[in-house]
Formats: structure tokens, sequence, C-alpha cells
């Protein structure tokens, strides 16, 4: 998952799309990028790292306009080292072309074929978004008359590269002359958001982002998640035009988006991701009560940041104190979205430290919001026994992570996945967990989409090998494991 903005404004967007960048900073730390449109001409600064390290005010200076967009990148496909991989891409044909991209196309290497041997399009890189916008601008191509350039003809490029284009993509793109569009794939599987707010002398002011965040801060009103498949066209002057692009739209949200990536305060298909987390803690403490006699526990504790609120959850629906047991070092970012497993493991030490006095002689529940290579437990469950904890239960709020997630998230390979080929047993032993206790399918699902009538399947394949987009077979994945670094 990466964060992406785009906004047409009636005044210059560059410190709005930074100020944006720094709020979606927890979707992607490897790299970040900004691009305006001043009238015909484009402008553009990317750098490695993060946000507030990556722009210098001559950078922020040199971004004129009142059209723009923003990327904080999470890498998925090539490499997170690589600054020619760095989003927005750009390129001059037709009209001048500026992209941004969450998401993961699983059909790259048909794709990167296609675009040579038929289109001839030279890709410079190993990135996905370098071919999703190639294919949008070559579909614009093959659509376009003259050097004017109309809302159909965007909207009926976009139906083509819903046609073409397999995986999971939320985009946004700059097109000269002729404002920002912004698309989603057919299954939705990436969260995109509109707003729209009046500028001060009056006219439409509008933003598209994957959080919700991002237009309360900003003080835009919701206009709504863009539907699956559905393109956005916004003009320079701020007229708004949209269309369904894809034949068979299905919306099938990513879960991990309300169990982990996505922050608690942003809303998300009409379903708060803190209400998500506060449910999956319910529902993981039926879980945990039909298998832990009670008064085997004296204490809850999270996992900072993400496990909070369903760890408060499970606390009180148990009768069980809730205690923070564990300090995080607030200057050391996410850990399973840095790249390379050398540093998340030094990186877990380095952010959470535990606190003696809240573990000696205690029978403690941890609850983490999801476990994926366990990089996090096994240190956490060390740390609680040099503490002084007496025994050590672990409980994650998602079920085992089993498959590799190819929509954004970076795990490709199976091997890395500590629950994979292994029972709960076995696992618990490899973490040195007195007992570990997970989330079930069903409950994830009854607990994230409860309540609510939009959302009523979720893109689940991480925990249940079923990939609903494009074909995700097993030569893919065994393709994927080769190649991609995690
Ligand atoms: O099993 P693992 O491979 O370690 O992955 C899972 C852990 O990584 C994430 O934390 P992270 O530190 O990235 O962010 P957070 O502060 O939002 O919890 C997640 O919340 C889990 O704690
Ligand atoms: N996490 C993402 O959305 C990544 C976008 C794109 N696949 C990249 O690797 O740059
Ligand atoms: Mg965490």
């Amino acid at each position: 998952m990466c964060g992406i903005v785009g906004i047409v404004s009636t005044e210059p967007v560059n410190q709005q799309i930074y100020d944006s960048l720094l709020l979606l900073q927890h979707r992607g730390q490897d790299s970040t990028g900004i691009a305006t449109a001043d009238g015909d001409q484009f402008h553009m600064v990317k750098a490695q790292g993060q946000v507030r390290e990556a722009y210098r005010t001559r950078d922020m200076r040199q971004l004129l306009g009142n059209v723009g967009l923003g990327h904080v990148r999470y890498a998925t496909r090539g490499s997170a080292a690589r600054e020619e991989e760095a989003q927005p891409f750009y390129v001059n044909a037709p009209y001048g072309l500026i992209l941004v991209h969450n998401g993961n196309l699983t059909n790259t290497r048909e794709l990167t074929a296609e675009l040579y041997n038929v289109d001839r399009r030279h890709l410079n890189t190993h990135s996905d978004t370098e071919l999703l916008l190639n294919v949008l601008a070559n579909e614009l191509q093959a659509g376009a008359a003259g050097p004017s350039l109309n809302a159909d003809q965007v909207f009926e490029a976009v139906s083509r590269v819903h046609e073409r284009v397999e995986g999971s993509y939320a985009a946004i793109a700059l097109i000269a002359g002729h404002g920002l569009l912004a698309f989603r794939d057919p299954f939705g599987i990436r969260p995109l958001v509109l707003g729209r707010r009046t500028g001060p002398a009056g006219g439409d002011e509008w933003v598209v982002a994957s959080e919700s965040l991002v237009l309360e801060s900003g003080g835009y009103e919701i206009v709504r998640d863009l539907a699956p498949g559905e393109a956005v066209l916004i003009s320079p002057d701020g007229w708004m035009y949209s269309r369904q692009c894809a034949a068979n739209p299905r919306l099938i949200p990513c879960s991990f988006e309300y169990i982990y990536l996505a922050r608690p305060d942003s809303v998300m298909n009409g379903i708060s991701v803190y209400d998500a987390r506060l449910r999956l803690g319910d529902v993981l403490a039926e879980q945990v009560a039909a298998e832990v006699p009670a008064g085997d526990i004296d204490v809850v504790m999270p996992i900072p940041d993400s496990a909070r609120p369903s760890a408060m959850q499970v606390a009180q629906t148990l009768g069980i104190e809730y205690r923070e047991g564990f300090f995080k070092n607030r200057y050391v970012g996410r850990t399973f979205i840095m790249p390379g497993q050398a540093v998340r493991k030094k990186s877990v030490r380095q952010k959470l430290n535990a606190m003696s006095t809240e573990f000696r002689g205690k029978n403690v529940l941890i609850v983490d919001d999801s476990i994926v290579r366990g990089t996090t437990s096994r240190e956490i469950v060390e740390m609680a026994r040099s503490a002084g904890a007496s025994s050590v239960t672990f409980a994650s709020a998602a079920p085992p992570v089993l498959y590799p997630h190819v929509y954004g998230i970076n795990m490709p390979s199976r091997r890395e996945l500590i629950a994979h080929g292994r029972t709960t047993q076995q696992i618990a032993a490899d973490m040195s967990a007195d007992r570990l206790i997970y989330q079930t399918v069903e409950g994830m699902d009854r607990a994230i989409m409860a309540g609510q009538s939009l959302v009523t399947e979720l893109e689940n394949s991480c925990f249940t090998g079923e990939y609903v987009a494009g074909n995700v077979d097993a030569e893919y994945l065994a393709w994927v494991e080769a190649t991609q670094e995690s």
C-alpha cells in the first residue's frame, strides 16, 4: 500500500499536497514525490525517504500551479531502494501525463511484452506503476482525435485500461492542460475517496486521496468513495465528471486496510477503521474466552500502535485489566513496511521497550493486530519474559497469514510467513509463547463488515489463498516469490 493524493484548487497546491502526504506517511516510508501542473507546464520533485526529510524549501518553491498530486511509496514491485522507481511517473505523450498509483498489478509480464511488441513503448524500470501509466497513455493516444480531449475520450481510455490491466490499482493522473483523473480498479481493492470544499473566493476545490483523514484535515466534505471501476475527471477550473468504466464492478476491499494499514481515524467504504478494530477486539475476546480458562490472565496489553483499539476491547469484554507495558519510541517508523528483514528486526527492538514493573510475576495476554513474519511477536515475547512475566499468551486480531499478498502489500514469499505450513502450536513454540490465539476468518469478516450493507465481501487472499483479481495461480506465485524483494 502506498499513499496517494490529488488536488484541484483555486490556489497553489504545493503546501496542501505536502501536508496531505505527511498525513499519509504511515502508508509508505520508502520514497515520496509531488508533481504540480501550472497550465501546460508540469513540475515534479521526488526523493528517497520520508516526507519531512525529502523536500527542501527550494523544492517546494518550484512546485507551481493549482493542480497537483503526491505519493508516499511502500514498494511492492521493483525495489524500495531504486530512486528511478519513486513515484510519480511521467510520459510526454499523449498530451503529457503524470501518474501515482497505490496497488500492485498481477499481469506485469504480459503487459511488459505487449507494450513493447504491440505498442512499441519503452519501459525503463521494474515498477508496475510505469506499466500502468504506459497502458493509460497508449489508450488515451488510441482514442485521441486531435489536440483537444473530452471527458468521454478519457473515460473510454480508462475502460480499456480496465480491460488490459489486472491486479489492484487506485490511481491519480495529471493530464497536461486538462486537469486531474482518478480511477479505482473494478474490485475497489485499494481505497480512494473524493472530497470537495469551497475555495476562499468561491469555486469548487477537489481532493482525491487514499484516506478520508486527509479530507477531514483539509476541511473538505466527503463526497464519496470512488466506486470500484469508477473514474473521475476534474478540469483545472473545478468541473467534475465521473463515469463507471468497468464492465462488471464488484466492491471487494482489502481487509488488511482495516486490520493494519489505514489510520484508525479514517473511514473507508463507509466503515470506520477504528470501529472495525474495536469490533475485531470484541470478536477476538470470544475466541480467547473459549480457549483460555477464566482467571488464567492477569492483564491485557497491546503492542503499540495499531493493536491498541482491539486490545482495549479484548480487556473490556473479558473484564480484565488493560495496561500499557510496551513503550514506543515515536521516532521509529512502522517496522512492517520497512524494506529488508535485518532492518525490520533491529527496528522492533529500537521501537519498543518493556517496562518490567508491568510484567513481573504476571500472566499477560499480549494483543497484536496481526502476525505476519513474526518479527514483532518473537521479539516481544522475549522482552516480556525478560521483564519477568510468569506466562505469555499472545493473541492476534487477524487470522493466520498463510499466503502471499499480491495486491499492494509486500509479502511475496510463503517461506517468510511465520504461519505458513505450521500449526498454531508450532507457531507458539517458534515465538516462545505459552499460548497463541488467532482470530478466525469468519470472525474477522463479521467484525469488519458489521452494521453496514455497502461492503459484503472482503479481499482476504493472504488468509484464504483465494485471489479475486487476475490470474493468480501457483506458477504466478512461484514467479513472484523468485523475483520480488521482501
Ligand atoms: O509479524 P510482523 O511481520 O512483525 O508484522 C506484524 C506487525 O507489524 C505491524 O507493526 P508496525 O510496527 O509496522 O506498525 P504499528 O506501529 O502501526 O503497529 C503490525 O502492527 C504488527 O505489530
Ligand atoms: N504499495 C503500493 O501501492 C506500491 C505501488 C507500486 N506497486 C510500487 O511498487 O511502487
Ligand atoms: Mg504493530
